[in-house]
């Protein structure tokens, strides 16, 4: 009888992988970012469905401070836990938001997705120049899907083709645009959007986190090494649904073995008819990312709810800032002393 399956439940972490990939045009963003941000009514913060804290940029929470904001955890349509599941994780994921206007669980790539955002922005997004424009700025890590989300917008306020470009590899929007037209309100008021480059932060300290990133598309596929993401992709796969890669392999641990069978069966070989690995493990990733190997959290929501307040606890930082006891009392403190 064959021996019952037994993926693994950690996965080995090589000092090797790359941690940082902050590159001149997401410093040159970040900049623009607070330049603007006096003259921006709104914010609407994108985040990736299936890494909902690891697509969290702290750098945002410095430089967009107080502003009203709605957070849009994007491509939904590519997660597809049990309702269960899904259901207990979102919960979770809006504990992070206590401070948001609103949040949502869009899949923009649907036609219609962006209507209750464009609601919401219809009865909140308030205008405070004399001119009665609402600018809007959409912001979020490279490649999550925000030029996505505006042209869907667009579409669905004002029935206007797309206007900001969009691609697999992150990167695609490098500079801030110019404000694009998504609302006329019935009181004559209009709602414009800003798209910003996806910004990375300088470093990633945990491992782990770099591997989510590049896996669901923030990071070039150049920085990490493709068998490495392929495996680690497999690591996760075996944990929900190790059946979805049955029609090349049995269930497995080895990512070679998995990748050879890909590329033999694919038809990814070179001279001789050695298979292509790199190759196979990119396309395998690829396959992930378009929704054709299951769909699942690839953050452990509670585990990363506790290290992100941990950290940023620690650094006295971002999203948890005042909410420890010890920061209540140097809260009250300071309050004492201005
Ligand atoms: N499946 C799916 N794919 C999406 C969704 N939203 C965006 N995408 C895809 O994700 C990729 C990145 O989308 P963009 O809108 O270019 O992302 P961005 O955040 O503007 O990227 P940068 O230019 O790096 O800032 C594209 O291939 C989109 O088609 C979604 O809801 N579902």
């Amino acid at each position: 009888m064959a021996s019952k399956f037994i993926p693994r439940n950690v996965f080995p972490l090589s000092e090797s992988i790359p941690r940082s990939y902050f590159l001149g045009h997401h410093k040159a963003g970040l900049e623009k970012m607070k330049k603007k941000i006096d003259s921006v009514d709104y914010v609407i913060e994108c985040r990736d469905v299936r890494i909902p804290v690891t697509s969290i940029n702290p750098m945002f929470e410095e430089v967009l401070g107080g502003k009203r904001r709605l957070i849009v955890y994007t491509k939904r349509d590519l997660l597809n836990s049990n309702d269960n599941i899904l259901r207990k994780n979102k919960e979770r994921v809006r504990k992070l938001d206590s401070k948001a206007a609103a949040v949502f669980f869009t899949t923009s790539t649907f036609s219609h997705s962006g209507k209750p955002i464009l609601e919401q922005l219809k009865s909140d997004a308030r205008a405070t120049n004399n001119l009665g424009t609402c600018q809007v700025m959409v912001v979020g890590m490279p490649n999550v899907g925000k030029s996505t989300l505006i042209n869907t917008l667009r579409n669905e306020g004002v029935h206007k083709a797309k206007a900001a470009q969009t691609g697999a590899q992150p990167g695609i929007t490098r500079k801030m645009g110019t404000p694009i037209k998504i609302l006329d309100r019935p009181n004559g008021s209009s709602v414009y959007i800003l798209d910003t480059p996806g910004v990375f932060v300088p470093y990633i300290p945990d491992a782990e986190r770099m591997l989510k990133l590049a896996l669901c598309g923030c990071v070039k596929d150049t920085i990490i090494a493709p068998v490495t993401l392929a495996d680690y992709l497999l690591y996760h796969i075996n944990q929900n649904k190790p059946d979805v890669y049955e029609k090349w392999c049995e269930p497995t641990n080895d990512v070679n073995l998995l990748l050879d069978r890909f590329a033999h069966q694919t038809g990814l070989l070179g001279k001789g008819g050695i298979p292509n690995i790199d190759q196979a493990a990119l396309n395998l990733v690829q396959k992930w990312r378009a929704g054709e190997l299951g769909g699942f959290f690839l953050d452990d929501i509670r585990a990363e709810l506790k290290k992100e307040r941990d950290t940023q606890n620690a650094l006295g930082i971002g999203l948890y800032k005042n909410k420890t006891p010890a920061n209540k009392r140097k809260n009250a403190r300071d309050a004492q002393t201005t």
